[in-house]
């Protein structure tokens, strides 16, 4: 009976361990890569590039993996993309709620409120308001211009008013402002509880909606959300008053 020790020796002189060696430390005496170097008729290595692709990395595994997933879900979860669709008969009542987060009303009621407000105090928290919805503008703009992921194929494009980058949909544009508002919202008004619950369930509804009027992929809308929420706090870093804005709150005074 052979020992366990020359059993092993005897595995260690097979191709598949010696090429699993060879690609650790220098080449085994039989190695294919030793072949190669000595002239052998193997064909010559594969270039980088080609290499990379045959081994993607776990990250890129990993994203993919999340991407498929996200497809599968928001198309699944798309059930008012259209009127046909699944939940069709709800559509219209999700298009409301995609205006009631739309960027228009919001600039324009802050807008307005700001030109009503004889208070100093409700001046500044509008003015501020009015400066976090164009920041978020402007940042949704340019991540959509960066990252030009389109819409999912199964949205109908018959959206209120809508810009260029409005073709594409990472992040949802919706879901920042949702968030944004949402917080901001929280910290400056003094709302019963009742009235604080439903401000948050409106923020997670016009997000959930952006998925199933077929407008986002679920991805879209989570970092959306999140982009919102952290852009309250850049809002809030940079809080305008009339010390360091004067200029600003000297438009408004009457
Ligand atoms: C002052 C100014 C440039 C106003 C533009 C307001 C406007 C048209 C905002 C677009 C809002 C919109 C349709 C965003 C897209 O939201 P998603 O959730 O579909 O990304």
């Amino acid at each position: 009976m052979p020992s366990p020790r020359s059993s092993r020796e005897r595995r260690a002189g097979r191709p598949e361990f010696v090429s699993l060696l060879s690609q650790r430390g220098p080449a085994a005496p039989d190695s294919p890569s030793r072949r190669r170097e000595s002239g052998g008729s193997a064909p010559p290595p594969l270039p980088e590039e080609d290499c990379m692709r045959l081994n993607p990395s776990f990250v890129g595994i990993a994203l993919s993996s999340l991407l498929a997933v996200d497809l599968w879900a928001s198309k699944r979860l798309g059930v008012c993309a259209g009127e046909a669709s699944a939940w069709g008969s709800a559509r219209p009542l999700l298009k409301v709620v995609e205006v009631s987060g739309h960027g228009i009303p919001w600039l324009l009621g802050t807008f307005y409120g700001l030109c009503q407000s004889d208070s100093s105090a409700a001046r500044e928290v509008l003015l501020n308001l009015l400066f976090a919805l164009l920041l978020d503008l402007v940042l949704v703009a340019v991540v959509k211009g960066i990252v030009r992921r389109p819409r999912p194929t199964h949205n109908k494009m018959d959206m209120f008013v809508t810009v260029s980058v409005d073709k594409y949909s990472f992040p949802s544009g919706h879901a920042t402002r949702a968030a944004l508002v949402c917080r901001f919202v929280l910290h400056h008004l003094v709302l019963a509880v009742p009235l604080r619950v439903l401000v948050v369930l409106w923020a997670l509804i016009v997000g959930v909606s952006r998925v199933m009027l077929g407008r986002h992929n679920v991805t879209d809308v989570l970092f959306g959300l999140l982009l919102g929420y952290a852009l309250y706090s850049v809002v809030e870093y940079c809080w305008l008053s009339p010390l360091n804005a004067p200029a600003l709150f000297a438009l408004w005074t009457h």
